[in-house]
């Protein structure tokens, strides 16, 4: 069954999420803010600054009219960074509630409200109330750039309500991209926003000199501390060793397509936070989900050690190499 499906963001996700909709069979329209991008992939189809000689679709079609993009749409995805899923979900709010029928509400973003450090889902709630069925989080090991080359990837479809999961799962499977659902929507989200900040510190050994040994304990004591923090949102510890858990960490933690593991990378190299973040010209959602998770874990007595040294380097100008040394020079502990 052919779907309409409005994509909002087209940066280098929502672009190309779009594109595996479009190749398998449905009706879609991609939202951007920004008219030359518009135009680039109307005329040219292509979006040269987020995914350089990629060719999409034909049938892709963008706007910057939100209203237009959100024409009887029965799902809407929202792929725009986590700092821009509040106001971009108010813009659609008064849009769908004049529309008949409810349409599905997916996200396909990575990171965790600054302040009020809300789940993805839970702003889309807050903004756009209660819908018949539940918001879906789509997350897993999944960079753009392989994906774009029908690279095999494996994700996770994540909702309280199956139904929708398993509709979004039917949506985006084909024989490159393969998709699983999940009920533990908590786990699934906090998975994703939290490898993002692990990732930048394994960026960040790697900028230092550190080699494999130190790349492997950062991710399996990351996956520690995820899943600590995790456990006490409410998460099912179990959804930590799937795709959305361990998958994204390795992949983020040890790819140079990540932009998390990139800056962290840059920083360890001595560049300073401001520099990296202008030259990058893309998300680096971790920077802002560390000040959120360490303000959690604070609040709820979770010990993250890792990302509280993060959280120090980023926020506080701590040295980087005196993070490492006071990380490794702290008391001995059981390993579990
Ligand atoms: N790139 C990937 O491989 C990948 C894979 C999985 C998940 N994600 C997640 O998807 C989300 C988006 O990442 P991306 O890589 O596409 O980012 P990006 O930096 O490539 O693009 C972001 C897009 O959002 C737009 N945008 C930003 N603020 C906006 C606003 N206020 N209103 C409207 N548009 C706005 C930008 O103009 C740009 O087009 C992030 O949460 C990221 O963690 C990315
Ligand atoms: O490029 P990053 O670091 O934002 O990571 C992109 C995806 O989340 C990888 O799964």
């Amino acid at each position: 069954m052919s779907n309409k499906i409005s994509v909002l963001g087209a940066g280098s996700w929502g672009s190309i999420l779009a594109s595996i909709l479009v190749q398998n069979g449905h009706d879609v329209t991609l939202w951007a803010r920004n008219t030359d991008q518009v135009n680039e992939i109307n005329q040219q189809h292509t979006n040269q600054r987020y995914l350089a000689d990629f060719h999409y679709p034909i049938n892709l079609t963008a706007t910057t009219d939100l209203t237009t993009a959100l024409t009887s749409a029965n799902i809407i995805l929202f792929t725009v960074p986590t700092p821009a899923i509040r106001s971009v979900a108010a813009q659609v709010q008064p849009i769908i509630a004049q529309h008949n029928q409810k349409p599905l509400i997916v996200h396909a973003s990575k990171g965790l409200e600054q302040n009020t450090h809300l789940r993805i889902s839970q702003i889309l709630q807050e903004v756009l109330g209660n819908h018949q069925s539940g918001i879906v989080a789509l997350s897993g090991p999944s960079h753009a750039e392989e994906v774009a080359k029908k690279d095999i990837t494996l994700i996770t479809a994540a909702s309280t309500d199956l139904t929708a999961a398993k509709t979004v799962q039917q949506l985006f499977m084909n024989d490159y991209f393969r998709v699983y659902t999940n009920s533990d929507l908590i786990g699934v989200e906090l998975g994703a926003a939290l490898k993002n900040v692990i990732a930048l510190g394994s960026g960040t050994l790697a900028g230092l000199g550190y080699g494999d040994n130190a790349k492997a304990a950062l991710i399996t004591r990351g996956l520690a501390e995820i899943s600590r923090l995790g456990v006490v949102m409410g998460a099912n510890p179990l959804t930590f060793t799937g795709l959305s858990g361990v998958g994204d960490l390795i992949v983020t933690c040890t790819s140079v397509h990540s932009r998390n593991w990139r800056a962290g990378n840059q920083l360890g190299q001595g560049q300073k936070l401001a520099d990296v973040i202008a030259k990058m010209g893309m998300v680096v959602e971790g920077v802002k989900t560390c000040q959120s998770a360490y303000e959690l874990a604070q609040q709820q007595h979770i010990d993250m050690p890792i990302t509280q040294a993060i959280y120090q380097v980023l926020y506080q100008d701590a040295d980087v190499q005196t993070e490492v040394k006071q990380l490794m020079q702290r008391e001995g502990k059981a390993e579990i």
